[in-house]
């Protein structure tokens, strides 16, 4: 062999080491987990926040991982073609086409994505300095064969804005849990609470607070005795105060705090004055996310908070359980009431009460109907049907069946729900 043929095969050689570098890199940083890349990113390994920068443009790592795997590919190809020409004549773009297809399917491709994919933390680390330099190089490639494939494909009517948007950190851990819940390692509870925590970010304080006409208050300027009287009757043991109107709301009373009055009052009644027994309302917007109202309780070591909207119009009120009855389902105690108003039939239908909010009756019955135009069961089926049905009326949507056993004047207050055999297994939330 001539010199020249020598240094043919070492280049060809080299390209195909580089080959596996770029197949390699592609399955390491596919495959590796984002968020134990952030937590070693946090703890202050450079490398792992390289990898994070890396992979939060997906859509262009990739592009440059095909482009330089092609390109090389492509390169040692003609190389290997060009060299056995000379040797072979025309038989030889024979002898390179086989010659190389076995190398490269060999050594470019199965042998370095199976070493990736074994570990794909510890070899993204290694291999990121090397996919850092590809992207500096081929980034702004890969970003024009993105543009031009999202142009052709348009002139095609699919849009591929909407459906390549990736994941949200959030969705994979939501879709890795119900995987694990599907998978037997995860039961339900746990499900449900992991689902719940993630619910935090999304849901607002309006989705889950006590509507104003629910809420159990006492009028400042009623004489003492009715106050107490009300506030015993009660099942609540914080009861906002109004004065003036009944949304005018000028404090809150801690049954504890009402019980220190009467006895300091010494049997005087009237010596209580229920503004100083009350503390000052907490008004808290609507639109918070559950995540921050349950931070803000937190920190205020609140239990309680008013629920104003954009106008500063009360719209109910919210307490700490409210929240971590998200996340760990229902918390009675001793003077909760049981507002149930789910009862299963022997017959497998439900009877159901027009007020039962969905998510509690998808939570109970591991159910999954959709909770986004309407908060109640009620509400949920008027506007499926856009009508305020008659009672005995029946419609079928979601997998279900609901007939109307109850009408109050526009109000549906009881139903039946009947899931349609083979529609009703448990889907995942
Ligand atoms: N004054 C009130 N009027 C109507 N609903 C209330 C009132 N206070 C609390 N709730 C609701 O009662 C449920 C239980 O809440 P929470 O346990 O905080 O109140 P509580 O049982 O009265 O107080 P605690 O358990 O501290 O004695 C929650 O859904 C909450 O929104
Ligand atoms: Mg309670």
């Amino acid at each position: 062999m001539t010199l020249e043929l020598w240094i043919f095969c070492g280049v060809i050689l080299g390209l195909i080491l580089m080959s596996a570098l770029f197949s390699g890199s592609e399955t390491a940083l596919t495959a590796v987990s984002r968020a134990r890349m952030h937590r070693l990113a946090n703890r202050g390994d450079g490398r792992a926040s390289i990898v994070e920068n890396l992979i939060e443009k997906r859509d262009r790592l990739i592009g440059v991982m095909l482009i330089g795997n092609n390109l090389i590919n492509i390169l040692a190809s003609s190389l290997m073609t060009s060299m056995l020409l000379d040797i072979f004549g025309q038989a030889g773009v024979a002898y390179a086409t086989a010659i190389m297809t076995v190398l490269l399917v060999i050594f470019a491709e199965v042998l370095p994505k199976s070493w990736a994919i074994s570990s794909p933390e510890r070899n993204s680390l290694s291999l990121v300095r090397f996919a850092q330099l590809a992207v500096w190089i081929f980034g702004p490639l890969s970003d024009l064969v993105n543009w031009i494939v999202r142009n052709i494909l348009a002139i095609f009517g699919i849009n591929l804005a909407a459906g390549i948007s990736m994941f949200s950190a959030q969705e994979e851990l939501r879709g890795a849990v119900d995987l694990l819940h599907k998978e037997g390692s995860v039961v339900k509870g746990d499900r449900d609470q992991i689902g719940g925590l993630l619910d935090l970010r999304e849901l607002e304080v309006y989705d889950v607070m006590i509507h104003r006409t629910d809420m159990d208050s006492v009028n400042a300027d009623d004489p003492i005795e009715t106050i107490i009287t009300e506030i015993l009757a009660s099942h609540h043991t914080r009861i906002p105060v109004w004065r003036g109107t009944n949304d005018n709301f000028v404090g809150v009373v801690h049954a504890k705090d009402l019980v220190r009055a009467i006895r300091d009052a010494n049997r005087d009644f009237s010596k209580i004055n229920i503004m100083k027994v009350a503390t000052k309302p907490w008004f808290v917007p609507d639109t918070t996310t559950l995540q921050d109202q349950l931070n803000a309780f937190l920190r205020r070591k609140a239990h309680i908070a008013i629920v104003v909207d954009e106008y500063g119009d009360v719209q109910g009120l919210i307490t700490l359980e409210d929240i971590l009855e998200e996340i760990v389902g229902d918390i009675a105690d001793e003077h909760d009431i049981d507002v149930q108003g789910v009862r299963p039939q022997p017959d497998g239908s439900i009877l159901v009460d027009g007020s039962v909010p969905i998510r509690d009756l998808n939570r109970a019955l591991d159910w999954n109907l959709p909770d986004t135009e309407a908060t109640t069961i009620a509400g949920f089926v008027i506007h499926q049907t856009q009508s305020i049905p008659k009672e005995k009326q029946a419609y079928t949507f979601h997998g279900k069946r609901f007939t109307i056993i109850k009408r109050e004047k526009n109000r549906i207050t009881r139903l039946r729900i009947r899931p349609i055999e083979g529609e009703d297994k448990p889907k995942a939330r």
